[in-house]
């Protein structure tokens, strides 16, 4: 039994076969939407995945991936990966982190915190640093989220603000991201008008500037740290709207990838480096992309780049990004707490699981997967293999990404017979699609349809393909 009275004890399947092979193949960014020059699934040659669509019609069947059906606050949410694998591990469905910083913001609970009440110790003599992905994707952030964030930090005898911006353009249109900056301006002007001395101080694309995951590249990270603690950059404006559209204009620019850059008073200063004595929280309530940072921000012993300077500085994160390592230590709102996820469940009944996927999505497979909890429950039960993605590089550039190899390792394990789930995630369809290259997208498409050819083979008793079905607007595919 478990502490609260549960049981941890599986009962038999009514249909699958006990001591057979399960294979979990989720195809992150697939799914099913109508036939069309933008939809590159349908386009690409996928005969792997048509034939178990053909084949066995009555066993199909499509997963809903977004709104209230993976824990989002409503059902004009559009789903993605963290929310997708926490609800597919778990078997449950959780208030997600858009829903409870939502509720926190909402009743006020937010400023009643240790985590808020431990940063506004630095209001008096010290900036608040509001560091995150400035959009209203909904996927890592949400702009309005910040906006009453700045209203209320304010109100509570915040004097000096510096936000520090990553531009999105992945869950939102691309070129969207000067709207955004010019909304945050705005806001920003109306604090100044209040006395409070607010600026954006820094810039720079998501995929360039800070947001990395998995370690996948450092140097991302780094490039953050120069422009928001170090206040250095190769670029140096005097406002945030002059930067994204003057960076916007380089042949090929796009919000995702912009450079980082400072902004920068009259005598070419920096205006808001992150110094001793400081706030900082990081705004964005997804996990994945902001644990990198939080360790460069909290970890004393830190060789992941040289930071040059580690100032003394109270930082909180808008959630706690990882439950395992309780990082950071200090969050403004409470994780939705995912326990008794599957794998918990098959460790405690002697069932053995591999799981594998590239470093970019290596975390979905395992960390969200447990409920964002790094690390084995049982190691001797679990193998865990990360397949390195290419860095520095693009999506669309190698759009096969490391699919191949991925379904190789599976189909390994299920042969070994030392594994009684095999559990993958193929990335293609999504990470490319993301770049939004149609021509790339179908290639990866059906590279990601190769991979589960390969991985069909016949030792296994029953597949499982999950299509993450992220419905997104009609013009976000022009
Ligand atoms: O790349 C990411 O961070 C998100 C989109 O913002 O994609 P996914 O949810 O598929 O990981």
């Amino acid at each position: 039994m478990g502490s609260s009275g549960f049981s941890w004890k599986l009962n038999d399947h009514p249909k699958l076969p006990k001591g057979k092979i399960i294979g979990l193949v989720v195809l992150d960014g697939w799914g099913e939407a109508k036939p069309n020059q933008y939809n590159c699934i349908h386009i690409a040659e996928t005969p792997a995945m048509d034939s178990l669509k053909m084949g066995a019609p009555e066993k199909w069947r499509l997963v809903k991936a977004h709104g209230k059906a993976v824990g989002l606050p409503t059902e004009d949410d559009m789903g993605n990966s963290e929310v997708g694998h926490n609800a597919l591990g778990a078997g449950r469905i959780f208030a997600q982190g858009a829903k409870l910083v939502d509720l926190a913001l909402a009743s006020g609970k937010i400023y009643e915190g240790e985590g808020f009440n431990y940063i506004k110790e630095s209001f008096e003599t010290g900036t608040l640093h509001l560091i995150g992905l400035l959009s209203d994707g909904g996927v890592h952030s949400r702009l309005d989220q910040l906006q009453l964030l700045l209203k209320g930090a304010s109100e509570r005898g915040a004097k000096r603000i510096r936000v520090h911006v990553l531009t999105d353009g992945r869950d939102v249109l691309d070129g969207s991201s000067v709207g955004f900056v010019e909304t945050l301006e705005n806001d920003l002007a109306k604090l100044r008008e209040k006395g409070v001395d607010a600026q954006i101080a820094s810039g720079g694309g998501r995929m360039q500037v800070t947001m990395d995951r998995y370690e996948n590249d450092w140097d991302v990270v780094k490039r953050g740290w120069d422009a928001q603690v170090l206040g250095e950059a190769p670029h140096k404006f005097k406002s945030a709207v002059e930067a994204i559209k003057k960076l916007r204009e380089a042949p090929n620019a796009n919000d995702q990838y912009l450079p980082p850059f400072v902004i920068v008073d009259d005598n070419g200063k920096a205006v808001g480096p992150i110094v001793d004595g400081d706030a900082v929280v990081t705004v964005n309530f997804r996990a994945d992309r902001m644990v990198m940072l939080a360790k460069a921000l909290e970890y004393d012993d830190f060789d992941k780049f040289d930071r040059v300077r580690f100032p003394k500085i109270r930082y909180a994160g808008m959630l706690q990004y990882d439950g395992e390592l309780k990082l950071p230590s200090h969050y403004l709102v409470s994780p939705p707490e995912i326990d008794r996820t599957s794998g918990e469940y098959l460790v405690h009944n002697g069932i053995r699981t591999f799981a594998c996927s590239e470093t970019v999505k290596f975390g979905h497979v395992t960390f969200f997967w447990n409920g964002n909890r790094s690390g084995y429950f049982k190691q001797e039960m679990e193998e865990y293999v990360e397949i390195p993605s290419d860095s520095g590089i693009t999506f669309n550039v190698q759009p096969k990404m490391k699919a191949l190899e991925i379904a190789e390792k599976a189909r390994d394990a299920i042969l070994s017979r030392k594994f009684d789930q095999v559990r993958v995630n193929l990335p293609n369809s999504d990470m490319v699609g993301h770049t939004g290259d149609i021509e790339a997208t179908i290639v990866a498409c059906k590279a990601a349809d190769d991979a589960v050819k390969v991985i069909l083979v016949l030792e296994i008793s029953s597949f499982f393909f999950l299509l993450l079905i992220i419905p997104f607007p009609e013009n976000f595919k022009q």
